[in-house]
């Protein structure tokens, strides 16, 4: 069950918003899309959705066109929430629950089963608009897993959780794959991403930049993080050659390095200049590979 986009396209008028893109979303894993703000993530979400008609290209689930009459198959967390702040919890799911073909009861089991582990039993009866921003979200969740999609969509699904309720929500998501669930997932927490997708792309003004395994996205990067830690001044090294970036930090410094040889080069440098507590070369995180490749913002 893979979902397919080719040389997708979306065009508003003559600007284009998403640009021939084509991506593949392996089966039972969690996909990042990334992007800075306006790269054009929600738009393709819409158009895997059905809400937004591509202007050329072409999207198939399990190689055949996407059924949107029969869209149970898939689940959506949009990034502007929206339940019915008059309605009970109970009454909201039941109601969503029923549009996407469920039986009452299911539901109600269902139901009960997600908000016990959400640690909200008690919000059964309550209106929407009576519970914290955090706690309507955990619901919305509910309301995009409640029919056990194959695929479900998450556009920024932490945003505005405390860390507690962003561990609870992050395991849900974790055990939605371990079940078989597909999931796409937009964020613009680098470190969400790094624990959560095996692949990942990267769009920046419609089009992807980096596309693939996380694992192969930072070995083929080719710079490293090198961390120093020493009781002595640092700020030399940033004028070394093969160093591309440098921060300051109490206990010594981060630096950017070229490739991982340049590392013997500023051993070499700092040896005898005295106590070296720290010396840690390290993969570059994905906000480093994000802010190279997709730093800045694309608006209308
Ligand atoms: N209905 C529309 N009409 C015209 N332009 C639009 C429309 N929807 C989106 N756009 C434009 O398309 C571009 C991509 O928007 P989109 O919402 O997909 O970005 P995004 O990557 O989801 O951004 P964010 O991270 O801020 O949510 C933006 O420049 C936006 O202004």
């Amino acid at each position: 069950m893979t979902l397919k986009l080719t040389n997708v396209t979306k065009k508003f008028g003559s600007f284009t918003a998403v640009d021939q893109l084509s991506i593949e979303i392996p089966e039972q894993q969690i996909f990042g899309f990334l992007g800075a703000n306006g790269a054009g993530k929600t738009t393709t979400f819409r158009m895997i959705l059905g809400l937004l008609d591509e202007s050329s290209g072409d999207i198939s689930w399990n190689n055949e066109p996407v059924d949107y009459s029969k869209s149970n198959y898939i689940g959506y967390l949009p990034e502007e929430r929206g339940l019915y702040p008059k309605l009970k919890v109970s009454d909201q799911i039941v109601y969503l629950g029923r549009l996407r073909g469920m039986k009452k009861n299911d539901i109600l089991q269902e139901l009960k089963k997600w908000l016990e582990r959400f640690k909200v039993e008690d919000y059964f009866d309550k209106k929407v608009e009576e519970l914290s921003k955090g706690n309507q979200q955990k619901i919305q969740f509910i309301s995009a897993v409640i029919h056990k999609p194959k695929l479900l969509i998450l556009d920024e699904p932490f945003s505005g959780l405390d860390p507690v309720n962003v561990e609870m929500l992050k395991q849900a998501v974790v055990d939605l794959k371990n079940e078989g669930t597909s999931i796409v997932f937009s964020s613009h927490r680098m470190e969400h991403v790094e624990e959560l997708c095996e692949h990942l792309c990267i769009m920046q003004r419609g089009k992807p930049v980096v596309h693939g395994a996380l694992k192969e996205i930072k070995r083929s990067f080719g710079k490293k993080n090198l961390f120093i830690h020493a009781d002595f001044d640092l700020n030399f090294l940033k004028d070394l050659p093969g160093v591309v970036g440098f921060k300051d930090f109490p206990e010594g410094c981060k630096l950017q390095i070229e490739s991982e040889e340049k590392s013997q080069d500023i051993l070499t440098a700092i040896q005898g200049k005295g106590f070296i507590r720290r010396f840690e070369l390290e993969e570059p995180s994905l906000n480093d590979i994000f802010i190279e490749k997709a730093g800045e913002s694309y608006e209308q």
